[in-house]
């Protein structure tokens, strides 16, 4: 090991400061319940006290609910995957996502979920998600011409990722078909994300239904928006397949065709929740990985350059599908910092009968919340957990990673549906950028805080340059 490889793996990216208590206990027993409050508004990822990282496991009982918060693997996998039955979303993620979901995947229990999970699989085989390979290339590549225009000046990251995935999201799933103002439906969305934050999957902690939210009536007015312009494009869509036109293998036509097969087509309305489930879940996690990515590296210059060896290694034709093979440490890099900075940072579910697991008894009503945040970096699962080592994900080391110790895309029948998406584009992204561009930061260390996703505290300024 190099004397600077050494003082890399010692990096440890920002992360906010931890209270310090004896036991697991809730927090209020030792802040109070205004100071609570305080801490939850400011960044909810402070209320995990340094005992968390290092207890498996803690029965809470909190404003009059009972809580199980756990961080340990194999109580993760009875609760998320043996005995998933036994547990549903809580009341108050469903309050909040049901108005904007209806019946997309993200939301959806029982039969619902199970007939839409069925018919929405194959739109993720590898197969479609190596097709969308090419369009991913495609809107990456402008944006890199784009950029190069931009030379020598301080972009957000933020934005740019933001406005980036985007644009990949939208042509993936609508191919810029001419009946779809791409323009317009990006501007409610925008304007969306300012009114209501973005309604999301993991918008869980500190986002109660009953909470009058700012702009919610806008919000309301948005989303009728949204739903009625990809309805329209549905509808069109459909005209066409039905008079034998040829149509691009987006999103769109698949989901028309989702189901088909086994007469179980999904309706107009399921078509429409679930192209915008996909944009809701889809869009700011992606972002906000890369967003990290990027910074963490322009921290660690050798990193950066191995992993500049990789991209710069990557044949011109070669297919978004493969760039994992041509960048494997590239690929561990974005693998840590999603154990760092995972973008959905809580799961929860609760228990609908009693039920027992691990010795302990879980009453019926209790709301179980695994924080990935905590378990990614507890001290019983990783060797020295904030400091960021990609090497831990590669060879004979990435083997010795506990099971359900990193997750990232959460686990189980309701494990994300589009990791492989994600990653792929992850990878599209860094390659074409970095190919380009020497990204340097230029602002103070962002802080992580969890919001709908994590985020970081500052636009995350960067200097572009070109290589
Ligand atoms: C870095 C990017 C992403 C992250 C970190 C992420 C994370 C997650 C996690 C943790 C879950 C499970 C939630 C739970 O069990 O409560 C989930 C579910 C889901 N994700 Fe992703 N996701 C990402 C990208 C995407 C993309 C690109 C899409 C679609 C194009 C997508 C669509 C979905 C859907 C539909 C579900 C619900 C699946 C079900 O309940 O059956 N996600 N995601």
């Amino acid at each position: 090991m190099t004397t600077s490889d050494a003082a890399e793996r010692h990096y440890i990216p920002p992360m906010p400061p931890r209270i310090k208590a004896r036991k697991p206990t809730p927090v209020t027993q030792f802040l109070g319940t205004v100071r609570y409050f305080k801490v939850m508004a400011r960044n909810p990822l402070e209320v995990w006290s340094d005992v968390f990282y290092r207890e498996p496991v803690a029965n809470l009982r909190f404003l009059g609910r009972d809580y199980l918060v756990t961080h340990d693997p194999a109580m993760i996998r009875h609760v998320f995957v043996t005995n998933q039955e036994n547990y549903r979303f809580s009341y108050v993620r469903q309050a909040v996502l049901v108005p904007f979901l209806r019946d997309g995947l993200v939301v959806a229990e029982g039969e619902t979920w199970k007939r839409a999970r069925k018919a929405l699989t194959p739109v993720f085989t590898p197969r479609h998600v190596k097709g969308f390979g090419g369009v991913m290339d495609q809107v990456a590549r402008e944006r890199a011409d784009e950029l190069a225009a931009k030379a020598g000046q301080t972009v957000s990251m933020t934005e740019e990722m933001l406005a980036l995935t985007l644009d990949i999201l939208l042509a993936c799933l609508f191919s810029h078909d001419a009946d779809f103002d791409a323009a317009l439906f990006s501007r409610r969305i925008n304007r969306l994300m300012d009114v209501s934050g973005m309604p999301h999957p993991f918008d869980l902690v500190q986002a109660p239904g009953w909470v009058p939210r700012v702009g919610r009536t806008e919000a309301t007015r948005l989303i009728n928006e949204m739903r009625a312009q990809v309805g329209a494009l549905a509808a069109a869509r459909r005209k066409r397949i039905a008079t034998g036109e040829t149509v691009p293998e987006d999103f769109l036509t698949l989901l028309l065709q989702a189901g088909q097969k086994e007469d179980a087509p999904l309706s107009d309305d399921e078509i429409i929740d679930n192209l915008l489930t996909f944009m809701a879940a889809g869009h700011e996690t992606t972002a906000r990985t890369l967003t990290w990515t990027f910074y963490v590296l322009s921290q660690t210059p050798d990193a950066l350059a191995r992993v500049l060896g990789e991209v710069d290694g990557v044949p011109d034709d070669a297919n978004a599908s493969a760039l994992a093979d041509h960048m494997p440490y590239t690929n561990a890099v974005v693998k840590e910092v999603m154990r760092l900075y995972p973008a959905a940072a809580q799961l929860s579910r609760q228990a609908v009968d009693a039920d027992e697991v691990g010795g302990r008894q879980i009453a019926p009503g209790t709301e179980i919340v695994t924080s990935t945040w905590v378990l990614h970096r507890h001290e019983s699962l990783w060797d020295n957990p904030d400091a960021f080592e990609p090497e831990r994900f590669m060879g004979a080391r990435g083997e010795t990673i506990p099971r359900h110790a990193w997750l990232p895309f959460g686990l189980g029948p309701r494990v994300c549906i589009g990791a492989s998406f994600a990653m792929q584009e992850i990878l599209v992204v860094m390659a074409r950028l970095l190919q380009r561009f020497t990204l340097s930061s230029v602002g103070p260390a962002p802080m992580p805080i969890m919001r709908i996703t994590l985020q970081p505290s500052t636009p995350v300024p960067m200097r572009i340059e070109p290589r």
